[in-house]
Order: structure tokens, then sequence, then C-alpha cells
């Protein structure tokens, strides 16, 4: 260390703090990075390595470096790379001190504390999840620092955990520091990919210093106060939150003024593969919001609508209270067009009033932001004039709770000028009239600057030379120019300064006393300028919780007109919500299917589901008959009747359910090593675990992924499972095409059977996309083949070869002729045929003849012996 130059030795000293994290280190006006950052950097920045040499001992140190006025977009590239980037700065004036000037790392920008406008999108949030594994409950606390947004809640298992995680979707995780070598991140690598973990001290979780941090951040006297009243877990892991801010920005964290605290169970559940599977967010194909459900739905006119949306549709309600109220609002919106275009329309020139607060907050903010907060709340008034007849009870209320904010609007006003410039170190921001000692300066200038031209007609004048100029620049300040041609004429008291190629630069002492007095001015009219910002920015900033609520508010209003836009539209209605078991739909649609432009019009089809005879329906048809579609679309109902939007329907019941499970095609997660009828399995077990009476299940041929008759036997014992185990005996749409299953109905006295409509025409198939009582016969599958294009050769040999099973054909040892007709062939004997082997048969009739309870232990002994050797 002591070879080093002192600034090198600043330089890892600093870096020491941070060896997770890239060190922008600010030499004048670049920022410089060294060593391995440098090297790093570098290459992800696409930018020039450098070397020099500072190490003293000769060796030569990679060095590369950025301008700070512009580091905005290298930061976020860096950032968007998966790296952390901390701003070292200068905390001295230069001018001001002998030797080696004080610098100190002023903010960590880490992915999951992103606030850059660049960098995010403006619909979708951006969260740092911090999780906390107690040791029966887990934490969970997210916070987005753009908006302020932060939530708490607690588990009781690690999977129930990064389930939250999974809908979350945060860009970065919190996690204690014993998880980086337990592995957490490991066990659900899926989950981790993607997203930076960072890791926290454990003593950080300390039950006492979370107390405490908490108490401090929020300014209240306990955790109850501040909402996470019995979350001892949820405690912890807001801590890590605050603790890790405390790190990372060293500036105010104000708008970050509320906590929310909630239970998961006051929201339906949905699991990952649900979500994906219903397409909520995004779809399976191409993962984009576009075609998904969101995206239908999305018609709010403000960012932090956009955002809520997404929150509302990702967290439905089960509280019927509250979902009837948005479904009041949504309705008084949609029933009169001109009120909800009107408050649409005001909405529409708001701005991001949540991360403008965030901005604010953080003293980001330029002043074209606060100038844009002004224009949004300008628009408050004439937006609550239109809403003070709302007689809806949530309307009243968000309307009552949204704050015009006169007084930061008439601040601003008064205090930025109309359209500043995007610096805000060069003047030009404050409004005149703001500030007395701003305006005389102002006026200095301004005389300056007209005392220049008067100068220069005088000179003209004087000398007889009229191309002579009076001009200004940075490194000579105002000067004098004449051309070669006319030097000639120059008085004595012209002072040279600078000679070009065909022209000579003069001073005279008196432009330079002009020049003091004007360049005087101007400086210290910037140097004002910036301060005065910087106040109003903080008064502004002062006021962030009451921005923070009026931005929620009108999120909130923003989403339910949106809601009430599409159900205009498409001629949705309002569902009954209702304590009830039923969930009865006529006329029921797919949302997103009956939206897109086909050529086929889409048929509406009814269902009816409860506990009693309804709570199994078995649906048989066709391949590419319409069953995924209908049963994705009833799961779609339910979820947007409990978030608080009207139905693709003519009518609907709908008694509200806890959990929405769906078990639906092939989804290989590689990712995770397993393979699809792994994941089918795994998926299939978890809701056979968690579902109860109050759950929709979904399940889309189940077992198809393995080889016929353990496909029939696993789909038949799960619908026998839900059907008889009272815990989990859901409402259930069962699509298979499995026909036994349909016999399930004999025995089963609450399984019923539907199945699609198709029909038959010259050996062709028509879909009829009608869902009709009873089971299908057919699966049409060898037409829907031929639909397909498959070779008109291998649809004949398919068409032999179902003759034959469909004759029940089989060979000795039960395997079926398939092979019967031209091309006999001999086929394997496959082990999955001795179900229908005929000593099964004997097997069994044994078995039933016996009367267990009179045998003695030794006939059961000996019978016992029997029945293997049968075997
Ligand atoms: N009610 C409907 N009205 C109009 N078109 C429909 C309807 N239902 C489904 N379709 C169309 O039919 C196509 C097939 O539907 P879907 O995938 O639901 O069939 P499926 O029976 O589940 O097929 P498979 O058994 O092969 O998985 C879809 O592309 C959809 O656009």
């Amino acid at each position: 260390m002591s070879e080093l130059t002192p600034m090198m030795r600043q330089y890892l000293e600093i870096k020491a703090d941070h060896p997770d994290a890239i060190l922008f280190f600010r030499l004048g006006d670049f920022y410089e990075m060294f060593l391995d950052d440098a090297v790093k950097a570098s290459r992800i920045l696409d930018i020039t390595l450098t070397s020099r040499n500072k190490g003293g001992d000769g060796a030569d140190i990679p060095l590369c470096g950025v301008p700070f006025h512009s580091a905005a977009p290298y930061i976020a590239k860096l950032v968007e790379a998966g790296e952390k980037v901390a701003i070292c700065e200068q905390v001295e004036d230069p001018k001001s001190v002998k030797g080696i000037v004080k610098r100190e790392v002023v903010k960590v920008v880490t992915p999951g504390l992103v606030i850059d406008a660049e960098s995010l999108s403006p619909k979708e949030n951006n969260y740092l999840l911090s999780l906390f594994p107690g040791t029966a409950r887990w934490g969970v606390a997210y916070l987005d620092l753009s908006t302020g947004d932060f939530r708490v809640t607690e588990t009781d298992s690690a999977d129930a955990a990064w389930a939250e995680v999974a809908c979350v979707n945060p860009r970065e995780i919190l996690m204690p520091l014993s998880f980086r070598d337990g592995g957490a991140g490991n066990e659900r690598p899926d989950l981790a990919a993607g997203r930076m973990l960072s890791y926290i001290d454990e003593w950080v979780y300390d039950a006492e210093y979370a107390e405490r941090m908490v108490r401090n951040h929020f300014g209240v006297a306990s955790a109850e106060a501040a909402g996470c009243g019995g979350m001892d877990c949820g405690l912890r892991a807001v801590a890590a939150v605050l603790h890790y801010l405390q790190q990372t920005q060293k500036g105010d964290v104000r708008h970050i003024s509320h906590l929310q605290a909630y239970r998961t169970q006051e929201f339906l559940v949905l699991d990952e593969s649900s979500r994906r599977n219903l397409e909520l967010n995004a779809t399976l194909g191409d993962g984009k919001r576009r075609g998904s459900l969101l995206g239908l739905l999305d018609r709010t006119v403000t960012a932090m609508g956009g955002r809520k949306l997404k929150q509302w549709i990702n967290y439905p309600l089960v509280s019927i209270e509250k979902i009837n109220e948005r479904l009041d609002a949504v309705e008084e919106l949609t029933a009169d067009a001109e009120f909800r275009q009107g408050i649409r329309a005001a909405l529409d020139g708001v701005y991001d009033l949540e991360r403008l607060n965030g901005r604010i907050s953080l003293a980001s903010a330029s002043a074209k932001d606060l100038v844009a907060l002004r224009a949004s709340l300008e628009r408050l008034p004439a937006l609550l004039a239109l809403l003070a007849p709302s007689a809806s009870t949530l309307l009243a209320r968000l309307r009552d709770g949204i704050d015009p904010l006169a007084d930061v609007e008439e601040l601003i006003g008064r205090g930025i000028v109309p359209d500043p410039p995007f610096v805000l170190r060069e003047g030009g921001i404050i409004a005149q009239g703001y500030h007395p000692e701003l305006d005389e300066l102002r006026s200095i200038s301004r005389e300056g600057k007209g005392f220049i031209a008067r100068l220069e007609a005088q000179e003209k004048a004087r000398t007889g030379v009229s191309s002579l100029k009076v001009r200004y620049n940075k490194v000579f300040g105002y000067y004098i120019e004449v051309t070669k041609s006319n030097l000639s004429a120059i008085p004595d008291d012209y002072i040279r300064r600078q000679t070009l190629a065909n022209a000579e630069r003069f001073i005279t002492p008196e432009l330079k006393e002009y020049e003091e007095k004007v360049l005087g001015a101007e400086d210290r009219i910037v140097e004002l300028e910036y301060a005065l910002f910087q106040e109003i920015r903080q008064r502004v900033a002062a006021q962030g919780e009451r921005i923070a609520r009026t931005a929620d508010r009108l999120a909130a209003l923003d989403v339910l007109a949106a809601l009430a836009d599409v159900a205009h539209d498409h001629r949705y209605v309002r569902p009954t919500v209702d304590e009830g078991d039923a969930i009865l739909v006529t006329g029921g649609r797919h949302p997103v299917v009956e939206a897109l432009n086909r050529s086929e019009r889409f048929v509406a089809n009814d269902v009816q589901l409860d506990n009693g005879e309804n709570q199994l329906v078995i649906i048989t048809g066709p391949n590419m008959a319409g069953k995924s579609t209908f049963m994705r679309q009833v799961a779609l109902i339910v979820l947007m009747a409990q978030t608080g939007s009207f139905v693709p329907a003519d009518e609907a019941r709908i008694g509200v359910v806890d959990r929405i499970f769906t078990r639906v095609g092939a989804s290989d997660n590689l990712a995770r090593g397993q393979s699809t009828f792994m994941v089918e399995m795994m998926e299939t077990a978890a809701i056979l675990r968690n579902a109860t009476q109050r759950s929709l299940i979904v399940l889309d041929e189940i077992g198809r992924g393995t080889s016929t008759f353990d496909g029939v036997s696993i789909a038949w014992a799960v619908a026998e499972y839900l059907h008889d185990t009272e815990r989990c005996a859901a409402k259930t749409l069962f699509a298979t095409h499995y026909h036994e299953l349909t016999e399930l109905a004999v025995t089963r006295n609450r399984v019923k059977n539907c199945n699609v409509a198709v029909k038959e025409w010259n050996d062709q198939v028509i879909f009829l996309r009608k869902i009709v009582e009873g089971g299908a016969s057919h699966s049409y599958g060898i037409q829907v083949a031929r639909l397909a294009g498959l070779p008109q050769e291998v649809i004949e040999r398919a068409k032999e070869i179902l003759h034959n099973l469909e004759k029940g054909e089989y060979a000795e040892g039960g395997i079926p002729r398939i092979a019967r007709g031209k091309r006999a062939g001999t086929p394997k004997p496959s082990p999955q045929m001795s179900l229908f082997d005929q000593s099964d048969d004997l097997l069994r009739r044994r078995i039933a003849g016996l009367n267990i309870a009179a045998l003695t232990p030794l006939e059961a002994l000996n019978i016992l012996d029997e029945l293997k050797r049968m075997v």
C-alpha cells in the first residue's frame, strides 16, 4: 500500500468496502474504474480499456472511464447485465482542499434498486424481495424503490414463500448470509435464475434490531403500528430491506412511507403454473403481454394504473364485500359512458406520480419531473368535480382520498418555469418573480448583454470596421474580433489576446470590467437557481406521503375505469358473487380467444359446478374440439369475477373460490431437470395436497405423458380421490381422452359427464364447439390428424389399427391384434397389456371369493402362497 499513490490508496480503501460492486470513482469530469472492475466493465460497456502506471512497483493498472454527465446509460447497462454499481463522489470542493480530496460512496445501484426512468418499464414494478426463513414460517417482503410500494407477508412453508417469489417476480432477492453456503436459490434454481441474489449479514435479522429498524424508518412506536404486528418473520424480512436501503441509498427514502402487510389467505391463491397456464400476464407461446388476460384488460391510461391492474389480476380477492365494492364501481362506470370517458380523459394526462414521487424523494428528480408533477396535479380538480356525484362506496372513497395537493402545485407553478431544461446546473429553471435576488442578478446579466450590443456598435463606429464583432467563448471570455485586413484601423487601447488564421482577438479594459460583472452574475444565477431548485424539490419531497396516497387512489380509479371500458366494449356482465358453492355460467366465453380476430365465430357455453351433483365434470371430446378453451374460460371467468371485473357471459353466479389449480398440457421444466411427466405428476400431487372444497381445479388430460394404461389408471385414481376425499372434494373440470373415465359417473354420484359436440360428415369431423351432457364415444384423433396433414397412407393404416382395437381383438396374452390387416408383423408383447390378462381375472375372482372373517391365520398364509404361485 505504501508504494501506491495517495489516490490509488484511497481507491483501494473504498473498494474494500464494496467488493461485490463495480466502483465508479469520480475523478474530475469522469468516473474511472480500475483493475478487475475496469476489465469487466470495459467488456460489458464495450469501451476502451487502457492502463497507467500508478502502482509504484512498475505494474500497469488497467483503467477505463465514462464521462460523469452521461454516466446514466452506462450504469443502466451494467445493472442490466446483473452488476452492482457503487457511485463514489468527491465530497469536498477540490478548490478548497490541499492534497487529496475526500471521496465517498453516495449510492449503490443494484438491479432491484433501479429508479432511472429509462431502465424501467412503465407498467411493470421493479421489485427487490427479501426472504427470511424462520423455524415454522417464512417472511417475504418486497419493495419497489422507484414507486415506494412496500409489502410484507408470511407463509407457512418454503414452497409457499417461493410461490410468492414467482408471483412477485423480483429482480433481486435478499437472503441471510447463511443461505449462500446452505444453497438457498439452489433449492429453486428456476426461480433464482436471472435474478440477483444478495446476502445480508445474519445479525441484521435479529428480532430487536429488526424492530428498531422498522420503528425508526416509519417513525412509529412499534412494529405493530407499522403494519407488521404478529409477523415476526415478516418483520425481519422488512428489516433486511431497510438495512439494505441504508447501505445503498445514502439519501432520503421518505416516499417509502407505508408498509402493506397481507396474509396470503386474503387472496385467491394461484400457483405459478396456473398463472402461466391461464396466460394471465403473458402468453405461453411468446411470453408477451399481448394475448394474455392482462393484455386484454389493460386499458389503463396511466402507468400506475397499469401496475395496479397487474396486481389485481395476480391477487384476486376472496372477500365478497370487497369484490362487490369493486363490482359496484365498475357497474357505475360501465353504465354511464360519458362519466367513464370523462374520467379516463382526465386521467390521461396524469404522469407516473409514484415514480415521480420516488425520484423527488431520492433527490434525483429533474425540473422537468417537477413540472410533470404539476401538470398532473392540475388535472385533479376537474377529476374531482366529475367524481362528485358518484354513488358507489369505492368510487366515493377513492374520490375522498384524492388530495389535489394545491399547495404543491402552486409551489411548483410559482417556482419553476413551464419548460425547464434537463440539466440542473446551467440555470433557466426558476421562474421570474420567485426570488428577488435572482431577479436582480438576472437584470444585471441582461443589461450586461445589452451593453455588449451597444459596445459592438460603438467600436464599429470608432474604428470604421463594419465587420468587427464582440463575442464570447468559455476560454477567453468576451473579446473583440477584427479580420486581418482591418488590423490597421485598431485603436491603441486594444489588447491582443489571440491570433487566428485570418483574424485577431482583442480585449479592452472597459470590456473586461463588464465581463466580470456579467459573468459574476451569471455564475451566481446558476448557483442560486440550483439551490432554489433543491429547496423546492425538498419541500415537495416532504409531501411524499400525500402524493403517494393520491397516486394510489388514482391508480385504482384508472383500473376500475379500464375494467368498465372493456366490459362495455365486449358486452361483459356483472357476475353475482356470493358465499354459495355454485359456479353457474350461462353463455360463457373465453375473453381472449373471443377477442382474437378470427374467421370462426366464438361459441358460448354454459357450465354448472357445485359441491353436490356437479362436483366433478368429466369432459370428453375429440382433439381440437375446444375442451381446453372451455375449461380455461371457466377458470378465467371465476378469476375475473373475484378481481372485481365483469365477465364474458350472459349470466354468471360465482360462489367465491379460495384457490384455482390448473394442470394443463405439457410444460417441460428443463431448468429443474425434470421430465414432462414428472412435472405433471408433481403438479397433480400438489393439487391433491392443497385443494379444499372451496377450490376450483382444472385438469387437462392428466396421465397422458405416460403409457396408455398407466395414464388411464392414474387419471381414474385421481378423479376418484377428488371425489371421495372430503378435504379436497373441489369443484373440478376434468378433460380426458380416456373415455373409460365416463364410467365413473355410474358409481360416483357427484360426477357428471360432458362432451364437446361434433358432427361427422363424409368421414370428416365438424366441430360444433358446444358442450353437451353425456360422454363422447369417439376421439376423432385420426380425422384431426388428417386435418393436420399427416400422409394419407399413415391415416389409412391408423384407421385399420383403430378398427381392430375397437373390435376388442386381442391375441393371447392380451395383446391387441393391431397387426391384423395388410401389414401383419409380430408385435412385441408389452408388460402393460397384462392388465387384460386372463390370469388377472382368475386372481380377482379367487380373492373376491374369500371370506376373510372366517379364515384362520394358517389358511390365510396358504392362500397367499397359492396366489403368489398364480402370479
Ligand atoms: N367455443 C369456441 N368457439 C370457437 N372456437 C373455439 C371454441 N373453443 C375452442 N375454439 C377453437 O378451437 C381450437 C381448439 O381448442 P382447444 O385447444 O380448446 O381444443 P381441445 O379439445 O383442448 O384439443 P386437444 O384435445 O387436442 O388438446 C382453439 O384454437 C380455439 O381457437
